[in-house]
């Protein structure tokens, strides 16, 4: 079995306790309140600008070119997307432009970016992975409980993540993880999980702290 096949059993339970949030129940039914999203929006924004430079840190330690060029797309990729959430969302909601990362948020990012810093190169990339996996599987899953006649308000941060540039981009990042665990020692490889694992924890995290429109307690 495949090194990322191994994983997904692993955070399997943790992917259905994602799906049953009630930010993610309410994201699809389109009933979420907007100061909820507004909130999740900003945080993100924050989050993706720390992701981007963290898979701009791993692009740099990988090895193999083709890896290499991926990551610095993938890289790209999130700051893009976080340039147009403040052009789009934080214009018409009315987010200010600078934003204060939560503590959970924080967390997160801090976690993504001393994994890209300094553990095995291996283990890194298993630490991103759920940044793309999980989202893609979520996205997929939101859009799927879509009913046509039904205009979503949240229809567009669903298309994003359900859509077919993002799939790709996850496709590739799972089978270079796939490749590197392929050459990796028992132990590297069980390393893999766990941060495959602490990582999807952060992604429920996440969502739950946007919920909660989690503050600082002083
Ligand atoms: C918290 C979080 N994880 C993953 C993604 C997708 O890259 C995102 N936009 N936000």
């Amino acid at each position: 079995m495949k090194w990322s096949e191994q994983t997904w059993e692993r955070v399997n339970l943790i992917y259905n306790q994602i799906l049953e949030l009630p930010f993610n129940q309410e994201l699809s039914n389109g009933t979420l309140d907007q100061e909820k999203f507004k909130f999740y929006m900003a945080q993100d924004a924050y989050y993706l600008g720390e992701f981007g430079k963290a898979l701009s840190t791993i692009s740099g330690r990988l090895k193999d070119l083709d890896q290499v060029l991926a990551f610095s797309q993938f890289a790209s990729g999130a700051i893009v997307v976080e340039r147009a959430l403040h052009e789009g969302y934080f214009k018409t909601l009315g987010i200010p432009e600078e934003v204060q990362p939560s503590p959970t948020c924080l967390l997160y990012t801090n976690y993504l970016l001393s994994q890209a810093a300094y553990s095995n190169i291996e283990v890194a990339v298993a630490a991103v992975l759920p940044c793309f996996w999980i989202y893609k599987k979520v996205g997929d899953y939101i859009y799927s409980q879509q009913e046509a006649e039904n205009l979503n308000p949240y229809k567009n941060w669903i298309d994003t993540y359900a859509g077919e540039d993002f799939a790709n981009s996850v496709n590739q990042a799972i089978n270079i993880a796939d490749d590197l665990a392929a050459k990796a020692s028992d132990s590297l490889k069980s390393q893999m999980h766990d941060a495959f694992e602490m990582a999807t924890k952060l992604e429920w995290m996440f969502w739950d702290s946007a919920y909660k429109q989690e503050k600082w307690a002083i």
